[in-house]
């Protein structure tokens, strides 16, 4: 398909730390390996877009210090596009540490952007009416103008809600980015979150629809929610969908919730169904949570095992 995907956040220089089991409170672990990679939502998006062939276009700030410089080469050491990633003088590069365990579950520390750098990230992107653009919840205006952009051209607009950014801005700034977005996706961490916040004490299953609905409002956009192990939900105008997750043996869960995103998003723009989009996703994701990596081909293979299973 013609036209490009943009992915809008910061790109983060992720501390890999492996240890066999996370450290509890006032509890210590020896690392067993340690690595440095380009992370953050967008940029884990952009490249599982670009490994499922479309063309990702990372959007973000960082720094003209030696981190910005590993995360530049590490984006050209993979043929990403680096022409909307804005290098400033007077930014410094974000960073997260991130420790996993033996079974592939992770800690994040994300050490946070200024809020002067998020603030302008998107603005001189210029759409055109076939891209599609998705996003975490890095700023709220921001977000909002670049949406609001986007809609004008009837572009799809996708935004990922985590926890933290929605703690940083406030849940009222989640709910007042909303009416911008096409299509929402959370996970189980805000639903509990969620559910705390209004004293939902409904199955897990149940509170996830119930979130659905709410980031939905009305039928107004597309809103999923995943819930790891235990698949998802999502609620398309009147239709609710749930998807079984795989069975698989992460290695790594990290940026799993964001090859969701970029498959979802691949699948969509390809002409699928809502339903069939979702469930190329969670097979995308699968396939990453067990290899860590994004391959369309891998991802087809196991829907199609999950459509013989069904019959
Ligand atoms: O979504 C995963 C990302 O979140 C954190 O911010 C890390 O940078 C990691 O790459």
């Amino acid at each position: 398909m013609s036209g490009a995907v943009y992915c809008l956040g910061p790109l983060v220089l992720d501390r890999v730390l492996s240890v066999d089991d996370l450290p509890g409170h006032d509890e210590k672990a020896f690392i067993k390996e340690k690595e440095e990679r380009a992370g953050g939502p967008p940029l884990n998006c952009a490249w599982a877009l670009s490994r499922l062939g479309e063309d990702a276009r990372l959007v973000s700030t960082i720094g003209d210090d030696g981190e910005g410089a590993i995360l530049m080469q590490w984006l050209a050491e993979r043929d990403m596009s680096t022409e909307a990633v804005d290098v400033k003088a007077d930014s410094a590069t974000a960073s997260a540490t991130i420790i996993v365990d033996h079974t592939g579950e992770k800690a994040i520390l994300i050490d946070p952007v200024p809020v002067e750098t998020l603030a302008v990230i998107g603005d001189t992107v210029t759409l055109q009416a076939d891209d599609t653009v998705v996003s975490n919840f890095f700023h709220p205006e921001a977000v909002a103008r670049m949406f609001d952009r986007a809609a004008g051209k009837g572009i799809d607009r996708m935004i990922d809600l985590e926890l933290p950014e929605i703690e940083r801005w406030g849940w009222q700034a989640m709910e007042n980015i909303l009416p911008f977005a096409s299509l929402v996706v959370t996970n189980r961490q805000v639903l509990e979150a969620w559910m705390a916040r209004t004293g939902n004490e409904r199955p897990i299953n149940e509170a996830a629809e119930e979130l659905a609905r709410f980031l939905a409002a009305d039928g107004r956009c597309k809103a999923v929610v995943t819930l790891g192990s235990e698949g998802l939900v999502a609620i398309d105008g009147g239709a609710v969908h749930r998807v079984g997750a795989f069975r698989v043996t992460p290695s790594n869960t990290t940026g799993a919730g964001d090859v969701f995103l970029a498959g979802l998003a691949t699948a969509m723009r390809r002409g699928r169904r809502f339903g069939a989009a979702l469930v190329f996703g969670t097979a995308a994701a699968a396939h990453f949570l067990e290899t860590g990596r994004c391959d369309g081909a891998a991802a087809e293979a196991l829907v199609k095992e999950k459509m013989k299973e069904r019959l």
